[in-house]
C-alpha cells in the first residue's frame, strides 16, 4: 500500500488535477488501493487566513469568498460531467455557507481566536478533497472522501497541534480496515482534539498527515508530489548547476532541508523515518522524472557529500573572557537562558581553550539575546570576567551535508580550499562528531560565490565554471574569443571546464554579463554597450560581481592594467596575462605580484610573456621547482626578428619584410618595440628573474640592430620611412652574412647573472642556424642538463599560438 500526497500546486488547477488523477488512476489500474492525501488548492490557505484577519479588523470578505467559490466551481465545471456536477456543487456549497457564517461571526465579534482560525483554515483542505474525490469518483467508483479530523487526534494547541499517536494509529487502522476496497481521499493538515474541535498540524502539515497514515498503515512508500524534481544539491536560485539528488538518507534529508530546501519539512516525516518507510519526492509537472528517494540506507551512493545547504541572514553573538575558562556551568547557564526565552540557536562553536563561545541566531533574536545575557551575567561582566557581548550581522551559514563524509578524509580540506581560493573569509566553523555536516559562517555577500565554488569543488562529475574578465580585443583578444567559442563543448565534455566570459573591455567600451557573454556576437554587443571603458570601473564591477573561480585576463600591450594586478590578486582573483610590461617592470613589482598571488592562493600565469604559446615559462618553473639550477640560457626570443632574418634574403627589402611581419601579427602593436630589442629585453629579463636573478631592465645589455636614425623615429610612420631610407645599411649587413655563408641571428644570453642580446652571424654549425618562420628557440644549460642542453623550439609569435597559450593558462587556473 502506498500513500500519495499532493501539495497545493498539484491541486492548483484543472491541468494539475487532471495529472493528479492520472497518477492515482495508474496505481488503481495496477490493482493498488492508495491513500491519497491532499493539500488545499494553491494559495487558498493564505486567502482563508487573510479573510479571517480582515474580518477580525471589521473588513468585508465577500469578494474573496466569491473568488474562493469560483476557483472550486470552475474546476468542477471543467472536470465533472454535467450530470455529476450538481451533487458536487451542493457538497461544496454547504462548506462555503458554513465558512461564511464563521467569517460573519468573526466580523461581528471582531475577534479571531486560534480555535476559530484553525477551523476557518481547515476549509481549504476539506473543499479541495471533497472536490477531487468527487471528480475521482467519475473514474473509479471506489473513491472515498475522508475528513482526517475524524481520525487524527491531537491536543488543543489549535494551530500547531500535537498528535496522540497511539489513538490516531488505531483510528486510522480501523478506518482502513472498514474500507479496504476503497481509494481514500484524505484531507491533509487537519485534525481534531478530544472534544472533536478542529485543530491543524502546523508547518508542512499535509506531509505530516501523509507520514502519519503511512506509518499507521505500514505503507511500502510515501510519495510526496510537488512542483520540483526532488531535493537539490543546493539552492537552485543561487547555484545554477544544482541538480536533483536521486537518493538521500533520512539524516541527510533532515540536514539539507533544515537550511532552506523547501521541498519537505523534515520533522513532519519522522513517523515515516521511525518505520523506515521510503519517501519519494516526485514532480506532478514532470511525472516521468524519477525524483528523490529518501530512505534509511543509501549504500550504493559514493558521493562524499550529498548537498550544500545554506541559510541567509543570520547574526552571531560572541562571548569571551577569562571568566569562562574551566567554568563548567557557564554554557549550561547560557543555553538554558536562551532555551527558556525561546531563542532558537542555529549553530554553536566553542574553542578548546574555552575562552569563547560563538552562537548563531535569527537577526531579530540577536538584540534580545544580548540583553538577556547582559542581565544573566551582570556580575561576571562587571568583574571583567566576561568581555562585552558582541553581535555581528549580515552573515550566512553554508553547510556541506552527507553521511559518507564519515569514511572520507579530505572533505573539510576540499571545503576550506574552495572557500580560501575564492577569498571567502570563514567567521566560525562547526562540525558535529557524527560527521555528516560541516557548517561554516561567512559574510552574506559571499554566500552565492561560496555556494558555487563549493558546489564546483565537490560535484566534479559536472564541470567547473571559470568566470573570466578580459581586457583588450585586438589580435590576441579576438583570437582567444574565437578559440574559446569553438571549443566550448569539447572543454565541458572532455575537460570538465566551462569558461564564461563575463566582462570585456577595450579602450572605448565595456560590457558585463554574469551569465556569460555570447561569443558569437560579442563584438556587436560591445559596440552597442552604453558603458564607456573605464579601467577603475571595470575592476570595481569585477570585484562587486564576486564570482567564484574568477580570472582577470590582460590581452593588452598597455601599462595601465598593470597598476591593478596587485589589487586584483589581493581580491583573490587570478591573473592571466600576455602583456609583458608587468613582469618586466621593476623587480620589486615583479616580486609583489608573486607575493600577492601566493598570499591569496590564486594563480598568476604569463606563459605567453616568452615565446608565445611555447612551454618556456612552465619548463623553467618545473626545472627550478625540482631543484635544478640554470647555468646558462641562450635563446632567440623575438618571433618578429626571427621571421625578418629568415625572410631577408637575396633581393628582399628590409622595410617590406618588417611590414610583412606586422601584417602577420608577429610584431608588438608598435613594431619599434620589437626592432629596438625592447620586446626581447623584456623576455630575457623575465627569464632571468624566474631563474632567480634580481635583475632590472637597465642591467640587460642590448646591441642594437638598427642604425641610430631609426632608433630615434618619433612615430611608427617615421620609423617605417626610416627603414626605407636606411635600406643600404640593412642590405650591407645581409650581404656580408651571405658572403660568409652565414645567417643573421639576434641572440639573447643569460650567464652568471648577466643578460645580454647581441646581433650575430652564425654558420651552419651553430645550433640556431636552422630556424624558419617566426621560430623561437631556447636552450637551457642546467646542473642536470649539462652535457646537452634542454631545448624548446617552435613558432614564437602570432595570434593563434599566443591566444592558445592564454587559453591554456586560463584553463589551468585553479588546477592545483
Ligand atoms: N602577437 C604576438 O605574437 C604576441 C605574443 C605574445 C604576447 N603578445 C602580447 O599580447 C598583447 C596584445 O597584443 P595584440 O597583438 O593583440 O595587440 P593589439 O594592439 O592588437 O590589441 C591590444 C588591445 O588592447 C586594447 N587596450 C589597450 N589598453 C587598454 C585598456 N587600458 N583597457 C582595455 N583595452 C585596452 C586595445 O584597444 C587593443 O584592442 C601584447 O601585450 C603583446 O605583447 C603578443
Ligand atoms: N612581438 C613578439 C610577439 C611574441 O611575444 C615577437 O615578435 O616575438
Ligand atoms: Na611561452
Amino acid at each position: 500500500m502506498k500513500v500519495l500526497k499532493f501539495g497545493g500546486t498539484s491541486v492548483g488547477s484543472v491541468n494539475s488535477i487532471t495529472t493528479l488523477l492520472d497518477i492515482v488512476k495508474k496505481e488503481v489500474d495496477n490493482g493498488e488501493k492508495p491513500v491519497v492525501v491532499l493539500s488545499a488548492m494553491g494559495g487558498v490557505t493564505n486567502l482563508l487566513i487573510n479573510m479571517a484577519e480582515e474580518a477580525a479588523k471589521g473588513n468585508e470578505f465577500t469578494a474573496q469568498l466569491a473568488e474562493l467559490e469560483k476557483r472550486h466551481f470552475d474546476v468542477v465545471k471543467s472536470l465533472l460531467e454535467i450530470s455529476n456536477q450538481n451533487p458536487a456543487f451542493t457538497r461544496l456549497k454547504i462548506q462555503f455557507n458554513q465558512l461564511e457564517e464563521l467569517l460573519q461571526g468573526v466580523l461581528t465579534l471582531r475577534e479571531l481566536t486560534p480555535k476559530t482560525r484553525a477551523l476557518i483554515v481547515s476549509f481549504g483542505e476539506r473543499c479541495s478533497t471533497i472536490m477531487v474525490s468527487k471528480i475521482a469518483a467519475q473514474h473509479f467508483k471506489n473513491a472515498f472522501f475522508v475528513d482526517a479530523s475524524d481520525v487524527i487526534k491531537t491536543d488543543s494547541a489549535y494551530g500547531n497541534a500535537k498528535v496522540d499517536t497511539e489513538l490516531t494509529e488505531l483510528l486510522i487502522r480501523d478506518l482502513h480496515q472498514a474500507n479496504t476496497d476503497k481509494v481514500l481521499f484524505v484531507t491533509g493538515f487537519i485534525a481534531s482534539n478530544g472534544e472533536g474541535q478542529i485543530t491543524t498540524l502546523g508547518r508542512g502539515g499535509s506531509d505530516y498527515t501523509a507520514a502519519i497514515f503511512g506509518a499507521a498503515l505500514n505503507a511500502e512508500e510515501i510519495q510526496i508530489w510537488t512542483d520540483v524534481n526532488g531535493m537539490m544539491t543546493a539552492d537552485p536560485r543561487m547555484v545554477k548547476k544544482a541538480f536533483p539528488l536521486p537518493e538521500l538518507t533520512y539524516t541527510e534529508a533532515m540536514e539539507l532541508s533544515y537550511f532552506g530546501a523547501k521541498v519537505i519539512y523534515p520533522p513532519t516525516m519522522i513517523p515515516a523515518f521511525l518505520k523506515k518507510i521510503p519517501i519519494v519526492i516526485k514532480n506532478t509537472f514532470d511525472t516521468e522524472f524519477a525524483g528523490t528517494v529518501i530512505k534509511h540506507d543509501c549504500r550504493e551512493s559514493n558521493l562524499a557529500i550529498k548537498g550544500i545547504s545554506s541559510i541567509n541572514n543570520i547574526s552571531i553573538l560572541n562571548l569571551q573572557g577569562s571568566g569562562m575558562v574551566g567554568k563548567s556551568g557557564f554554557s549550561g547557564r547560557l543555553f538554558s537562558l536562551l532555551a527558556r526565552e525561546q531563542i532558537n540557536v542555529i549553530l554553536i562553536t566553542q574553542s578548546s581553550s574555552e575562552h569563547s563561545i560563538t552562537f548563531a541566531v535569527q537577526p531579530d533574536n540577536a538584540l534580545r539575546a544580548k540583553a538577556l545575557i547582559e542581565q544573566e551575567f551582570e556580575l561576571e561582566l562587571l568583574a571583567n570576567k566576561l568581555d562585552a557581548v558582541v553581535i555581528e550581522d549580515n552573515l550566512a551559514i553554508l553547510a556541506v551535508v552527507g553521511e559518507n563524509m564519515k569514511q572520507t578524509p579530505g572533505v573539510s580540506g576540499k571545503l576550506f580550499h574552495a572557500l580560501g581560493r575564492n577569498g571567502v573569509n570563514v567567521r566560525a566553523i562547526a562540525q558535529g562528531s557524527s560527521e555528516y555536516n560541516i557548517s561554516v559562517i561567512i559574510g552574506e555577500h559571499d554566500l552565492a560565490k561560496a555556494l558555487n565554488a563549493v558546489h564546483d569543488a565537490f560535484f566534479v562529475d559536472l564541470y567547473k565554471t571559470l568566470y573570466a574578465f578580459c581586457l583588450g580585443t585586438g589580435n590576441i583578444g579576438k583570437t582567444l574569443f574565437k578559440q574559446l567559442n569553438a571549443h566550448t563543448e569539447f572543454l565541458r565534455k572532455e575537460n570538465g571546464i566551462q569558461v564564461k566570459i563575463v566582462g570585456i573591455s577595450n579602450t572605448r567600451k565595456m560590457i558585463f554579463n554574469s551569465d556569460g557573454i555570447n561569443l558569437d556576437n560579442w563584438e556587436e554587443k560591445l559596440e552597442a554597450s552604453n558603458k564607456q571603458a573605464d579601467l577603475r570601473a571595470f575592476i570595481d564591477v569585477m570585484k562587486d560581481m564576486n564570482l567564484p573561480n574568477c580570472v582577470f585576463i590582460d590581452n593588452t600591450a598597455s601599462p595601465k592594467p598593470i597598476e591593478f594586478y596587485e589589487e586584483v590578486l589581493n581580491s583573490t582573483i587570478s591573473v592571466v596575462t600576455c602583456n609583458k610590461i608587468g613582469n618586466s617592470g621593476s623587480y620589486d613589482q615583479y616580486k609583489r605580484f608573486r607575493d600577492a598571488a601566493r598570499q591569496h592562493g590564486v594563480d598568476f600565469f604569463y606563459e605567453t610573456n616568452v615565446g608565445a604559446g611555447l612551454p618556456i615559462i612552465r619548463t623553467l618553473k618545473d626545472l627550478m621547482n625540482s631543484g635544478d639550477r640554470v647555468q646558462r640560457i641562450e635563446a632567440i626570443l623575438s618571433g618578429t626578428i626571427s621571421f625578418i632574418f629568415n625572410q631577408f634574403k637575396g633581393d628582399a627589402n628590409f622595410h617590406d619584410v618588417v611590414k610583412l611581419a606586422q601584417e602577420k601579427g608577429y610584431t608588438e602593436p608598435d613594431p619599434r618595440d620589437d626592432l629596438r630589442g625592447t620586446d626581447f629585453m623584456r623576455k630575457i629579463l623575465i627569464l632571468a628573474r624566474d631563474a632567480g636573478h634580481t635583475l632590472e631592465a637597465a642591467d640587460v645589455e642590448i646591441e642594437s640592430m638598427l642604425p641610430k636614425s631609426c632608433l630615434e623615429a618619433a612615430t611608427v610612420e617615421d620609423f617605417y620611412a626610416c627603414l626605407k631610407q636606411e635600406d643600404a645599411y640593412f642590405a650591407a649587413i645581409k650581404d656580408k652574412a651571405e658572403a660568409e655563408g652565414k645567417v643573421l641571428r639576434y641572440i639573447g644570453k643569460l650567464e652568471d647573472g648577466k643578460a645580454s642580446i647581441t646581433l650575430q652571424m652564425v654558420d651552419e654549425n651553430h645550433p640556431f642556424y636552422m630556424l624558419s618562420g617566426s621560430d623561437n628557440i631556447i636552450s637551457f644549460t642546467t646542473d642536470r642538463y649539462k652535457e646537452r642542453p634542454l631545448v624548446v623550439k617552435g613558432p614564437g609569435a602570432g595570434a593563434e599560438v599566443t591566444a592558445a597559450g592564454v587559453f591554456a593558462d586560463l584553463i589551468n587556473v585553479g588546477a592545483n
